[in-house]
């Protein structure tokens, strides 16, 4: 085994989407470009971002495991299979803390395709990690310590704020902060061509649009830490026959409710599927 010294602190499978805004937003919150390495089997995307943060690019993913004290699995659920039967040799002799990023993949899946004792962390961010506002999800597997957990926290607290959530709650986790900054950029979007329909350029909407809902959001925090709810601040803002109320109402009536309701239930229908699969 390569010495401890001699290892990265954190290697990443997969340059796409998500590793890539964690590795950057780990970047701007000062994690050393030098403990990192990455690697990508299109061989494309990881030497840039590596580049881009200082990092190591490493073109052998078999490397990587060997050189890595955490390896983060970065890559689309289904391709983990094939990963893990290919590198299960090198996972073996390092044995690596092995954290997965991926939707719909259980401690339990994992663990039945890893050497028998290797440490797991299953973990839920989004891609608000970017910008330093991941809101995290975390949970350890049989084999994983204290140690290793604090490990996992650290990592993810360097890119938003990191939370241990038990296992059979991540499908719902992953819908409400996993999969909903689409859904709100998708709402913005909506919510900024009704604009343009009365008028504003879209350029005006969006922006009009995307800062009130990083007010809401805060304004929401503060209603939580203050033990107040999301509820207050839609009374807040409906002023009696106003045209909040009125908007909210015709919004309500138009299936507000329902729409997110079925987008929750859809995202956790679909994790069980990629859980099955
Ligand atoms: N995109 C998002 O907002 C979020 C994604 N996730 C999870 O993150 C994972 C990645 O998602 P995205 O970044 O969106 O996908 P992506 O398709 O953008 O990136 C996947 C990357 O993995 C690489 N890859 C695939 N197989 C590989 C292999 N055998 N060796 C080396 N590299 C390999 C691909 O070349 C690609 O760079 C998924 O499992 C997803 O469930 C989790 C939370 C949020
Ligand atoms: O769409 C997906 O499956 C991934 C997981 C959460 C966000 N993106």
């Amino acid at each position: 085994m390569i010495s401890a010294a001699n290892r990265f602190e954190y290697g990443f499978i997969g340059a796409g989407n998500m590793v890539s805004a964690i590795v950057q937003g780990m970047s701007a919150a000062g994690v050393e470009g030098e403990s990192l390495a990455i690697t990508d089997h299109s061989g494309k995307r990881a030497p840039v971002l590596a580049k881009a943060v200082d990092a190591t690019y490493l073109p052998d993913t078999a490397e990587l495991i060997r050189r890595s004290k955490t390896v983060i699995l970065g890559m689309k659920p289904h391709q983990q299979n094939q990963l893990l039967r290919t590198y299960r040799e090198e996972i073996a002799q390092s044995q690596p803390l092995v954290i997965s990023i991926a939707a719909g993949r259980s401690i339990a899946q994992l663990e039945a395709q890893l050497p028998e004792g290797t440490a797991v962390v299953r973990v839920m961010p989004n891609v608000a990690a970017q910008v330093g506002l991941s809101t995290t999800a975390l949970c350890g597997g049989t084999h994983t310590s204290a140690e290793q957990i604090r490990t996992a926290t650290a990592l993810c607290e360097a890119i938003g704020s990191a939370q241990v959530v038990a296992e059979e709650l991540f499908p719902v986790f992953t819908a409400l902060a996993g999969c909903s900054p689409a859904w709100f950029a998708a709402t913005v979007d909506a919510l900024a061509q009704a604009g343009v329909a009365e008028g504003l350029t879209k350029t005006a909407a969006l922006t009009a649009a995307a800062s009130a809902m990083e007010g809401t959001g805060k304004l929401i925090q503060a209603a939580l830490a203050g033990g107040n709810t999301a509820a207050d601040i839609v009374d807040q803002v409906c002023s009696p026959r106003g045209t909040t109320v009125a908007g909210l109402l015709a919004a309500e009536d138009a299936g507000l409710r329902r729409v997110w309701h079925s987008a929750v239930r859809a995202a956790v229908a679909r994790d069980a599927h990629l859980s099955a699969n």
